[in-house]
């Protein structure tokens, strides 16, 4: 980090299901191991923990506890589950990190702009979706088909920035991660260079 003053951002990350969010966000987390000032976050969600997802697994109860206690960021429903981010990583976005997060465009979509907010839209096309949710092998086919009807809400949703992860995937994971390293430049120049 340079000794400019930094302006912290969260930066959602959102897209449908099947586009990648989860293994793009792994593979720039890799590549940019060294960079203290990007922070990955982990998910609480009122799900198992099983193939296919990482996240920090709480019960319904638990989840609700924890959020009604203001122990969570930001926090938001889908799918039948809930999903938040613990409160701690204000502290990061306090201290002028970029903070990392793999969101809803639901819950994103509800937020005002604010330019310590970042929105980048992972997307594929629709029959690569398809095909990588039921490998994937971690909802029904009938959750799957919730999950690809759900993408008509979101067609024109507006983004700071868009990954096409229709090919390797890592060519989209170095999408992602030159885009936070150039955030976190940006940032050395205020948040009005990138206010939405
Ligand atoms: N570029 C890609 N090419 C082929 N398969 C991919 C690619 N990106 C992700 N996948 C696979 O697609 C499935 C869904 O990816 P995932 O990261 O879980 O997406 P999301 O978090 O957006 O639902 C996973 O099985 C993953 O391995
Ligand atoms: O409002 P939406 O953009 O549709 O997103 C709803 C939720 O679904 C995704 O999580 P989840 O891990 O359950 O699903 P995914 O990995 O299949 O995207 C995403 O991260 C949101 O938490």
């Amino acid at each position: 980090m340079s000794t400019a003053q930094k302006t912290g951002a969260w930066v959602f990350i959102c897209g449908p299901s099947g586009s990648g969010k989860d293994s793009v966000i792994a593979y720039a987390q890799q590549a940019l191991a060294a960079r203290s000032d990007i922070v990955f976050t982990r998910r609480f969600v009122s799900r198992p923990v099983h193939a296919g997802s990482d996240h920090d697994a709480l019960t319904p109860a638990a989840f609700a506890a924890l959020a009604q206690a203001g122990g969570l960021s930001w926090h938001w429903r889908a799918h039948g589950f809930s999903y938040g981010i613990a409160r701690h990583y204000d502290e990061a976005v306090g201290a002028g990190c970029l903070v990392i997060v793999n969101g809803s465009r639901e819950h994103v979509n509800g937020l005002p702009a604010s330019p310590d907010r970042l929105v980048l839209h992972i997307t594929a096309e629709p029959t690569a979706l398809a095909q990588r949710l039921l490998r994937r092998g971690r909802d029904s086919a009938e959750a799957v088909a919730r999950r690809l009807e759900r993408n008509a809400d979101f067609d024109a949703m507006p983004a700071d920035c868009v990954i096409f992860n229709d090919g390797e995937l890592a060519d989209a994971g170095r999408q992602l991660a030159n885009y936070l390293e150039e955030s976190t430049l940006s940032a050395d120049a205020g948040p009005t260079q990138r206010a939405r």
